[in-house]
């Protein structure tokens, strides 16, 4: 059983609730759910009523760096960040005091730390290698050191559910950047990336460098592009190739996509035939026109909630893309910077240093925005949805209506994975920005196929 201690630990200095500390024999009660390239989240199978309905966000042994005074001076008037005791902390306090409020409390959940034991954290990573995807494996594994977990909500359920015995079916999309970037500091060279989508681009440079088979049919601009017509075409082309931005859960089991990364298939017929059967309880529709009805049930559900408004806003914060924000970084780290050093042309120079006249407030204005666009540029978003029972009327959750099958359905919109970015990324993302940019000038082409 887990076990409740009154010292003073993280949790107890930063929520007066009861700290929970999870145990070797605790570790059978926790089965893989997913993972990305910072964490592994285990879903609860036991029968305690604090986890039930829950996740637990495990970090991995990566190396983090710790937080520095410069980023400390960044987020300065979030006093909750920049007095974090650790990054985790800063991490969490970014989540919930700077992207919960951008993205409305109703779709985020802060979760709460609980104590793991370092023989927890063995048991349950010897319990699920076998299924976590070897590359990932090689990548990294859970660390081991750690003390303590993000227990959050377990978005691909409703709490209720399970009692009411409803079927809960729920969609993860991790958007990416909805957006084109504008900005009179993009160089000539890198045209290409105010008509193409970065998505895109980034694909030519993922299949050159053979991390991925086939170029993604999807392109976030249609899925924000506001139309519900686009919205399923883009549904249609994550269904298509679904790579790590598209996931479906049943009753918190994936049904389709693939847990913790992706593997690629020539053939997705076997899997839509596999798909239809598994949703025969929620959508009512003959076998073959199943599939399409659903696809039209998740576009009205992100048409309908406008919730992709509010996060392409947060994406917009980037307002002079990193070919300019990178300028702002040397400012705010107070070191020469090492872009304009190499630069040879005196207009683009002279364009760069008025970016270096700016106030030091001026610039940590671009480079904090900056940094919380891109988280929000590569969290995703869970969409759950049940069908409503006879006449039900619910306040606590939204509501939809599929005209194509006569049914209708409750459904919740949540955020995951709204982690602050380390301050020093912002080199890794000028030099990927370059390396993108400059291969798609060299081969790119934009074709859908
Ligand atoms: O840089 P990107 O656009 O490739 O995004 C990275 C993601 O790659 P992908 O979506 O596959 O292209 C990448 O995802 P994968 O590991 O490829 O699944 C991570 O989400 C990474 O975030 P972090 O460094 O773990 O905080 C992401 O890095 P950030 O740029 O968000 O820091
Ligand atoms: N609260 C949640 N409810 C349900 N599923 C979740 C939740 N949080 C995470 N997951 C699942 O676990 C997966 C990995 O989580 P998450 O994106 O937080 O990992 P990460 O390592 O931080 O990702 P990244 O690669 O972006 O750094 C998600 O893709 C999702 O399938
Ligand atoms: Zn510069």
């Amino acid at each position: 059983m887990p076990t409740r201690k009154g010292t003073k630990t993280l949790e107890s200095v930063m929520e007066p609730s009861e700290f929970i500390t999870l145990n070797e024999s605790d570790a059978s009660d926790w089965s893989y759910r997913g993972e990305g390239a910072a964490n592994v989240v285990l879903e609860y199978i036991g029968s305690s009523h604090v986890f039930v309905g829950k996740v637990l966000r495990v970090a991995k042994d990566k190396v983090i760096p710790s937080m520095s005074d410069h980023e400390r001076r960044l987020w300065s008037d979030v006093k909750e960040i920049a007095t974090a005791d650790s990054r985790d902390v800063a991490s969490r306090m970014f989540a919930v005091h700077v992207m919960r409020p951008l993205l409305g409390d109703d779709h985020v959940d802060a979760g709460r730390w609980v104590g793991v034991r370092r023989e927890f954290l063995l048991s349950v990573e010897s319990n699920i290698e076998h299924q976590r995807p070897p590359w990932r494996i090689d990548a990294a594994k859970i660390d081991f050191l750690r003390q303590n977990a993000l227990l959050i909500l377990d978005h691909s359920v409703f709490p209720e559910a399970v009692s009411e015995r409803s079927p809960c079916i729920s969609v993860e999309i991790k958007t990416k950047c909805g957006h084109l970037p504008s900005s009179e500091f993009i160089t000539k060279d890198h045209e290409a990336k105010t008509r193409v989508s970065r998505f895109r681009m980034h694909q030519v440079l993922k299949l050159y460098q053979r991390k991925i088979m086939q170029m993604s049919k999807y392109d976030p601009l249609d899925i924000f592009s506001g139309s519900k017509n686009t919205i399923r075409d883009a549904i249609g082309a994550l269904f298509a190739t679904p790579q790590n931005n598209f996931r479906i859960f049943l009753n918190g089991s994936i049904i389709f996509g693939c847990l913790g990364g992706f593997e690629e298939t020539s053939s997705t017929v076997g899997t839509y035939e596999k798909f239809t059967d598994c949703i025969k309880d929620i959508i009512q529709a003959s076998h073959d026109q199943r599939l399409a009805r659903f696809q039209e049930l998740i576009a009205e559900a992100i048409y309908d909630s406008g919730i992709l408004n509010y996060l392409l806003d947060v994406q917009k914060l980037d307002k002079i893309d990193i070919e300019g924000a990178i300028h702002a970084y040397y400012n705010v780290i107070s070191e020469p910077c090492l872009v304009c050093k190499n630069l040879n042309d005196p207009e683009a120079r002279f364009k760069y240093s008025w970016l270096h006249s700016l106030t030091l407030e001026e610039s940590i204005q671009i480079v904090k925005e900056y940094m919380i666009s891109t988280t929000a540029k590569d969290c995703s978003l869970i969409i759950s949805f049940k069908p409503k029972r006879n006449e039900e009327k619910t306040l606590k959750y939204h509501s939809i209506f599929l005209e194509s099958t006569n049914q209708a359905f409750d459904y919740k919109v949540s955020f995951v994975d709204l982690d602050m970015k380390p301050l020093k990324n912002m080199v890794c993302y000028y030099e990927l920005d370059r390396k993108i940019a400059d291969l798609y000038s060299k081969i790119g082409n934009d074709n859908k196929s």
